[in-house]
């Protein structure tokens, strides 16, 4: 038995073979362009996400010798907005990304008009660019006709997930899961609908949207064509829902963080959807046999990305893996602390207009304070989120962490998370945290994969990091990155 999971992300895509026990079979993967058309915006060839998916698809079936896939799990970047005819199934635009703030200035209008709590209550988000609800106001108001085609019925909207579905069912159907749907700013989370309120306020009409299913559920079937015969898409989730799928955080307390080019934490809170007052996200974390789990979100802008700074900013080091040597050679008596608030701050702060600073340097101040300084920041923004969720969510205290993406191969960056937040932090052995857990909804629902309890207990652990700081020097530490922090907010 063969999974199939397609990772469609914002720099590539990759496609995974799992075998039916998840072991990984063979692994594919295409970066394609990313368009900067002007400061701020960014957005993706619709037409190169599906040939790149569908690309290295093909690529990963060929190299583990054309197995017969027995289903399809899809995960995605989240919240990028694809508007196409229904008819010819072409967009009527290039996809607007998460990252773009085009939409700001709107953001900013409505929250004037003191609709902001309205908002969050009924979808568990902010007011902010990066939610899909303003991105397709745009389009609708910029393309030619679109507000009215949309009217009439004849315009589909959908995250990429749902774009990748319609291409795959050859347009047979126009569905999300409720991952996915979550993100918009127009699904009401604790209903499991979307939210006419939302749509009324946005302006986008409700003919244009998807259907809503389960994240392990039956989403269509692939045009024969494509891999050889119809295959069934029974897994679909945003890739942060799919990492927590994948690292097994069932429980309510269970907690996951992705250190890619950004941080993505993601903290189980069982069937309550948390009201945060700390402006971390509410949303679901997946929906399973109709009953939905939901968990507190919240996002940092710059985790590996500071180690890419250092590399090709810097040009301190060669290779990312480098920052493990010269960091260790830090001298221990200066306390160099680095706020990477390149683009901004994420949460709990959405500080947009932000920018990064560095204290504490002396004339002794060189390469490895930088680079230690680096690393200490990601585990410093940690503490923040977590902070946070505490502030939100009592149970939050004795959390576990579980950790991926290609910054949890830095030693040192994981010990001192582990120091600064006062609390283990565990590694997997199994890297592909995010397609596995696209792979495990497809297996369960098709009933190859076992249950969760089952799953879970296959889930292996490669290191714990034990806190090694002692309680003084970790609060002096983290009040010295909170002085930091406040500093940097008040410019
Ligand atoms: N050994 C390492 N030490 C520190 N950072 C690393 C190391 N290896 C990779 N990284 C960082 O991890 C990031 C890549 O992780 P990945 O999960 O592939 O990200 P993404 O999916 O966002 O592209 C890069 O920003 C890189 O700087
Ligand atoms: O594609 P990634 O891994 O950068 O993830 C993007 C997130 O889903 C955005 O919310």
């Amino acid at each position: 038995m063969t999974i199939l999971a397609m990772d469609q992300g914002t720099t590539s895509s990759r496609a995974i073979l799992f075998s039916d026990d998840l072991q990984v079979q063979a692994t594919a993967q295409h970066e394609f362009q990313q368009h900067f058309p002007r400061s701020g915006w960014v957005e993706h060839d619709a037409g190169d996400i599906w040939t790149t998916s569908a690309g290295t698809a093909r690529a990963a079936i060929e190299k583990a010798g054309a197995p017969r896939i027995d289903a399809i799990g899809i995960t995605n970047q989240r919240e990028t907005v694809v508007i196409w005819d229904r008819k010819t199934g072409r967009p009527i635009h290039r996809a607007i990304v998460w990252q773009d703030r085009r939409t700001a200035d709107l953001c900013d209008r409505l929250r004037d008009d003191g609709i902001e709590d309205q908002v969050t209550d009924t979808t568990g988000l902010l007011l902010d660019p990066y939610f899909s609800a303003t991105k397709i106001a745009w389009l609708l108001d910029n393309v030619e006709g679109a507000r009215d085609r949309a009217k009439a019925g004849d315009l589909a909207f959908g995250t990429v997930d749902s774009f990748l579905i319609w291409k795959l069912t050859g347009g047979q159907s126009h569905v999300t899961d409720a991952t996915n749907a979550s993100r918009t700013l127009l699904y009401d989370i604790r209903k499991g609908c979307w939210s006419d309120d939302m749509c009324k306020l946005f302006g986008i009409p409700p003919e244009l949207l998807p259907e809503v299913r389960d994240s392990a559920d039956d989403f269509g079937t692939t045009r024969a064509d494509l891999f050889g015969r119809a295959i069934p898409i029974t897994g679909v989730a945003g890739d942060q829902q799919a990492a927590t799928v994948g690292q097994a955080c069932f429980r309510p307390g269970m907690m996951k963080s992705t250190y890619g080019t950004g941080c993505f934490a993601l903290l189980n809170t069982g069937d309550q959807a948390v009201r945060s007052q700390n402006r971390l996200l509410t949303t679901i974390a997946y929906r399973l046999d109709g009953k939905t789990t939901y968990a507190l979100e919240g996002s940092i802008f710059i985790a590996g990305a500071v180690v890419q700074w250092l590399r090709d900013g810097l040009k301190l080091i060669r290779e990312a893996s480098e920052t493990q040597g010269l960091s260790a050679r830090a001298d221990d008596s200066q306390q160099v602390i680095l706020v990477p608030a390149f683009t901004g701050l994420g949460a709990p702060h959405w500080a947009p207009n932000a920018r990064g600073a560095v204290f504490g340097l002396t004339r002794n101040t060189g390469p490895a304070e930088f680079a230690r300084a680096a690393l200490e920041s990601v585990g410093f923004q940690t503490r923040d989120l977590l902070q946070a969720m505490r502030a939100d969510w009592p149970q939050a205290d004795d959390a576990v962490l579980r950790v991926d993406g290609g910054m949890t191969a830095s030693e040192p960056a994981m010990q001192f998370l582990a120091d600064i937040l006062g609390a283990p932090v565990d590694r997997p052995r199994n890297t592909e945290t995010t397609a596995q857990g696209a792979a495990w909804l497809a297996g369960y629902r098709a009933g190859l994969c076992p249950a969760p309890d089952e799953y879970a207990k296959a889930w292996q652990l490669d290191r714990r990091f034990e806190p090694q700081m002692d309680k003084d020097d970790r609060d002096r530490r983290y009040s010295a990155w909170q002085r930091a922090v406040q500093a940097v907010l008040s410019v």
